[in-house]
């Protein structure tokens, strides 16, 4: 199910963990036609889409206690990613390699924190990171994929039919902070991957999350300095203390790092009129802080 209903435009990144287009020569959020002339047959790109179906030797353990008796259907998603997903420009054709290690496991082993049964946002889902992984991997989870831009939420809603994920997983386009409030309702658990700074994503993703609901933030190996710069935002904003957990120890090798802030109080969060950033209240557009900051990028996907 996709919701048009927002005109859809890139927030950016700040974000500290490597995400689909980053291994690429370019490291922001839109690949680069270079990039896309590495794959440039219809034979390569089948023969790639092969190669990625089944997990690494290396990774296949780790693949296996992450995604289970699904771990075929894991395989479609990354052949997905890695066709559809390069040709219209989701993700970095230089990742197909590394698909399973830094996107698939990396993401999946979120689920180690995450209750049964619980309802989870992703945030800028993008190609579907960490959301539709998250969605392969648990059944259990009802899981709405929340992203701006109308490119890649057609990618999100066709891969979940593709997927078969139809009757768990809701593709919403919009942006964080015009959904506060709902649809959808507050979820259990709210999660993002290099989306933003850790102050403008507990913006954005603490009021989606329910009291005593949780952000969940993937991040990369700055997150305790992360935490220590933005601590007392996430105060502001209701959040509690932020958490740093690693998860699949023993799985990869680094655990993906993950952020975890509970949602304990319901804070209205101002909201500049002069920009659309959702900064920490009492703090200036200006000051939130990130990659990219204080500059609006114009290029639409
Ligand atoms: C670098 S991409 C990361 C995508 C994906 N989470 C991943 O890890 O591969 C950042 C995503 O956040 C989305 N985004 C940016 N600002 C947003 C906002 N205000 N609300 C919701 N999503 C946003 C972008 O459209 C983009 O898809």
């Amino acid at each position: 199910m996709t919701e048009s209903r927002f005109e859809a435009g890139d927030g950016g990144s700040g974000a500290s963990v490597p995400g689909p287009f980053s291994s690429s020569a370019s490291s922001s959020s839109s690949s680069s036609s270079s990039d896309e002339s590495v794959i440039d047959s219809p034979a390569e790109r089948r023969a790639v889409a092969e190669g990625v179906m089944d997990p690494p030797a290396e990774h296949r353990a780790a693949a296996e206690a992450v995604f289970g008796e699904r771990l075929a259907l894991a395989g479609r998603f990354a052949e997905l990613l890695a066709t559809d997903g390069v040709v219209r420009g989701l993700i970095g054709p230089r990742e197909a390699p590394r698909l399973w290690e830094r996107h698939l496991i990396n993401c999946g082993v979120m689920s180690e924190i995450i209750p049964i049964g619980a309802s989870v946002i992703d945030l800028g889902s993008g190609a579907g990171l960490p959301g539709i992984v998250l969605a392969v991997a648990r059944p259990d989870l009802t899981i709405t994929l929340v992203e701006p831009l109308a490119r890649r939420t057609a990618f999100l809603s066709e891969a979940v039919t593709a997927l078969g994920l139809d009757a768990t997983v809701s593709v919403v386009r919009g942006r964080a902070e015009d959904l506060a409030g709902g649809p959808p309702a507050p979820a259990d658990v709210v999660t993002a991957r290099a989306v933003a700074p850790l102050d403008r994503l507990a913006g954005w993703c603490l009021p989606l999350a329910a009291v005593g609901g949780r952000l969940l933030a993937l991040k990369g190996a700055s997150a305790d300095e992360e935490v220590a710069e933005h601590r007392e935002a996430v105060a502001r904003l209701g959040g509690g203390e932020p958490v740093v957990r690693l998860c699949g120890a023993g799985l990869i090798d680094p655990p993906s790092t993950v952020v975890e802030i509970v949602r304990e109080r319901d804070v209205v969060a101002s909201r500049p009129r002069s920009s659309k950033r959702a900064a920490a209240p009492g703090r200036s557009a200006g000051d939130a802080g990130g990659r990219g900051s204080g500059k609006r990028r114009s290029r639409r996907r």
